[in-house]
């Protein structure tokens, strides 16, 4: 149905990589008052694929982050909507995103959290894009390192669509 995107990591290997990285989570925050924190929209399904791989207590938050190209906006204008950020004050943040490009969703999410106090933050994501990397941040933990290409799938979009695909794609030059 999709013959024209080319896999670059297929449905299996995504879980295999979620159920590690459950476990990992699982023993660094065994002790702790834990919020799971998922970015919007793309991280939808590795957040709640990644819940239930983590074996310790924990509550679910979610806020939206996105980049708006609108007319009245400015270019690139990254929004972050903290209204649904749960009471994280005292607590250990796992902000959790489908992917690390540019690291200025992440950066701007992690400066905005330090005003309500958390005792720590940390941060997992699927997808790194080591080489569009900016700044000083990094993600604590990753899955996948990859090349610099516009994927989709498995939460993440083109124009709004293709989030629903189980597994990572490039799209044809063009689509
Ligand atoms: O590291 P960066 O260069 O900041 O890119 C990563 C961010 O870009 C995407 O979000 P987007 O703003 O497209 O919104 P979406 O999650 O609703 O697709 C993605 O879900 C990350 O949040
Ligand atoms: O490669 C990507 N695909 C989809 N959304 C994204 N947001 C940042 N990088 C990407």
């Amino acid at each position: 149905m999709h013959d024209d995107i080319r896999c670059l990591i297929s449905e299996s290997e995504i879980h295999a990589a979620v159920e590690r990285l459950g476990r990992q989570i699982s023993d660094d925050f065994g002790d702790s008052e834990l919020t799971v924190l998922g970015i919007l929209t793309g991280s939808i399904v590795l957040v709640t694929d990644l819940m239930r791989r983590i074996e310790v207590r924990h509550q679910l938050g979610l806020i939206q982050a996105s980049s708006y190209r609108g007319e009245t906006t400015q270019p690139d204008e990254l929004i972050i909507n903290l209204e649904t950020l749960p009471e994280i004050r005292g607590r250990d943040v796992l902000i959790v995103d489908d992917i690390f490009d540019t690291g200025r969703t992440m950066t701007k999410v992690q400066r905005e959290l330090e005003r309500f106090q958390p005792r720590r933050i940390r941060s997992a994501v699927l997808l790194w894009k080591k080489s569009r990397t900016e700044g000083p941040v990094r993600p604590d933990y990753h899955c996948f390192d990859i090349p610099d290409e516009f994927v989709v799938g498995y939460g993440l979009d083109y124009n709004g669509e293709y989030r629903h695909l189980p597994y990572i794609g490039v799209l044809p030059p063009q689509s």
